[in-house]
């Protein structure tokens, strides 16, 4: 497994936000995580990342404890792409992206052809070519977000969790994106509230009230009966003519 969570939980002022959450993802596997607003999605993904101490249980990466595992060696491992990353300092797009390669550089493998490679293929990767020079804080928001996916790749991790990556994103990039994340071939785990695009996962984890409530493929989990008691709304199936695919339509219940 590379990368499990044991009986995780986070408490803040006395109120338990996670609470004792168990998964596993294999290598390469997509898990997409959905949930109503405040369900914990967030949380949980800062727990992964090693970014936020759990108040119990653990998460180990790629077999060992995340505990034990120093910033630097999470990041040779693990990228993570929050919602909200905004800086406010004076940065260039490409500063912003070279920032991915920080993991891999020291005194004895200072920047290098290598490094300039992975930054450009990154940028390619996320259409962001020719905006190199530009100053993050003039960047739109989708602009922002696709700046922030590609210093991410540009770390070359193994493990890729990204907190609604389309959610600034035009339908375009937001396919893009997404199709992008299926072919990486990576370990992820992905917060999405576009149901429809959560189908595309491998397997969905369910949050509701901090707790992890269901966990298992998209036809399994996306029923309407989930869809009622989660999300409060009723949903109605159709099928795309195109490829016979499953779309969800909601409606809403007074
Ligand atoms: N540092 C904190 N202090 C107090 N409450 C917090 C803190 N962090 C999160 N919360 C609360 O915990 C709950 C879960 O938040 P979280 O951001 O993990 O949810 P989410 O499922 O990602 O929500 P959304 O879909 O709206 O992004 C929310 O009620 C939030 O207000």
């Amino acid at each position: 497994m590379m990368l499990r969570a044991t009986d995780l939980g986070w408490h803040t002022r006395g109120r338990a936000i996670v609470k004792g959450v168990t998964l596993q993802v294999a290598r390469g596997e997509v898990l997409g995580l959905i949930g109503p607003n405040g369900s914990g999605k967030s949380t949980l993904l800062r727990l992964l990342s090693g970014l936020l101490k759990p108040s119990s249980g653990r998460v180990e990466l790629a077999g060992h404890p995340l505990s034990r595992l120093s910033r630097r060696d999470i990041a040779r491992i693990l990228a993570f792409v929050a919602q909200q990353a905004d800086t406010s300092d004076r940065i260039t797009v490409r500063d912003a992206v070279e920032l991915g390669r920080t993991p891999w550089l020291d005194a004895l493998r200072p920047w290098s052809a290598e490094d300039d490679h992975h930054v450009a293929t990154a940028l390619a990767t996320v259409e962001m070519q020719g905006f190199e020079t530009r100053d993050w804080i003039t960047l739109s928001g989708g602009e922002r977000q696709r700046v922030h996916i590609a210093r991410a790749l540009a770390q070359c991790p193994q493990v890729l969790l990204l907190d609604e990556p389309t959610n600034h994103l035009d339908i375009h990039h937001q396919l893009a994106i997404l199709r992008l994340i299926a072919r990486l071939g990576l370990t992820t785990v992905v917060a999405l509230h576009d149901l429809n695009q959560a189908m595309g996962c491998d397997r969905l984890a369910v949050m509701q009230g901090g707790r992890l409530i269901a966990l298992g493929t998209p036809a399994a989990i996306l029923t309407p009966d989930l869809l009622h008691r989660v999300f409060a709304v009723r949903a109605t199936e159709l099928t795309d003519p195109e490829d016979g695919s499953r779309v969800l339509r909601f409606h809403h219940v007074t």
